[in-house]
């Protein structure tokens, strides 16, 4: 069966070819390269034994996705990752943002509109809850203005998907809340490649362990959490790719609820910044340079998924542990900087 991934290069969508490719999906990849080097082609293959077919395509060029699915008829799945990713970013170039997030997405949904049944995953995020009012969090908590062009894609987007599956018979969508994804695959062959100064913080540490980075800022201490440090739900990548390969199964399966369904994807369990840094501090055994600075502007204190949902629905649980995963990422960055 034949499974189209957009953005197959990137850090979550390389780790989801991977896993289809060993359930024994067959893997087209579509990516344009701007955030990924196709190398990581040589780490899928390298890990699965088996090259995903890979077309450099940018989705913008809505006639290059009109005649990729007229030479790829047997597509039956899809799994839509290509976007834009940098919240600071997206402040700066909202179009760019709105065109590249959205307008890819429109061309997707039209193609798959034309056939008689098609299956589609969303990249969502946990951005959609904002600061939500209770933890966990579950997919019935309300859904918060964003704060910033980038969230309001992921927004506007299951809005889109939701909208375009009333109306589609044949189009069943699932879209999937990440929490925070973090970590590489345990060969080493694949992992996250941020691009300039990282943003988010496990590449951050890592890259300050290795000594790539002098120190790490904590933004903030004095937020009402157990240490003042804010909280968030750290998901495996390996665990999170998983997720997208059930997900799928539930749609080419026909055993979805409704032709659009949501689910979170988290580990139901939150840490604090410093307990991620002991955590690295423990899978090391290096002391991380760190000191405590101002709050960063737009961050939440707390997020943490309620995954009830995902874990009956989809019969999916987060299997590693977040030293398990630090430790995947701790390995991945020695590799590459080695
Ligand atoms: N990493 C996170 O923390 C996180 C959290 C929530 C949601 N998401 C979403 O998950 C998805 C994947 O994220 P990721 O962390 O793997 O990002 P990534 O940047 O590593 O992967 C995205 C891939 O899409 C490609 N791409 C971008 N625009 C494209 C276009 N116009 N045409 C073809 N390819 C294009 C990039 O080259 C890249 O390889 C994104 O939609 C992102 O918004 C990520
Ligand atoms: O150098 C750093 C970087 C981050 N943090 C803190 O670490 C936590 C996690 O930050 P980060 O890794 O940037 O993740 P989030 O801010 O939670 O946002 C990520 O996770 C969201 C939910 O998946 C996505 O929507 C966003 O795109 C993605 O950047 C936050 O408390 C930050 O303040 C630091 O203290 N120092």
């Amino acid at each position: 069966m034949k499974i189209l991934v957009t953005g197959g290069l990137g850090f979550i969508g390389s780790h989801t070819v991977v896993e289809l490719q060993n359930e024994g999906y067959e893997v087209v990849i579509i990516d344009d390269c701007s955030n990924a080097d196709e190398k990581v082609l040589d780490g899928i293959t390298a890990i699965t034994g088996k090259k995903p077919v890979f077309e450099k395509i940018d989705l913008k060029e809505r006639s290059k996705v009109e005649e990729f699915f007229k030479r790829h008829q047997d597509i039956e799945g899809v799994i839509h990752f290509a976007a834009s990713k940098a919240v600071g970013e997206s402040v700066e170039k909202p179009l760019l943002y709105y065109e590249n997030n959205i307008g890819t997405l429109v061309y997707m949904l039209k193609e798959l509109s034309k056939k008689n049944s098609a299956s589609f995953i969303f990249s969502s995020s946990c951005t959609v809850y904002g600061q939500a009012d209770t933890m966990p969090i579950t997919e019935n908590a309300p859904v918060k203005p964003a704060e910033s062009p980038y969230g309001n894609t992921k927004q506007i987007g299951e809005e889109i998907i939701r909208d375009t599956c009333k109306v589609t018979p044949g189009l069943n969508a699932i879209a999937l809340r990440y929490f925070n994804p973090m970590g590489a695959h345990p060969s080493s062959e694949i992992g996250e490649l941020p691009i300039g100064v990282p943003q988010n913080l496990v590449p951050f540490i890592t890259q300050t362990g290795v000594g790539l980075r002098e120190q790490l800022s904590v933004f903030g201490d004095d937020y009402p959490t157990s240490d003042g440090t804010c909280v968030r739900d750290y998901i495996y990548v390996v665990d999170l790719a998983k997720a997208h390969v059930v997900a799928l199964q539930r749609l080419l399966g026909g055993k979805n609820k409704d032709n659009y369904e949501v689910f979170n994807v988290g580990t139901g369990k939150g840490s604090t910044v410093l307990e991620v840094i002991k955590s690295f501090e423990k899978v090391s055994g290096r002391k991380l340079n760190y000191k405590i600075v101002d709050r960063r502007p737009g961050d939440i204190t707390s997020a943490y998924a309620d995954t009830t949902i995902a874990n009956k629905e989809l019969g999916w649980k987060a299997q590693y542990t977040l030293d398990q995963a630090m430790k995947s990422a701790w390995d991945w960055e020695q590799k590459i900087r080695s």
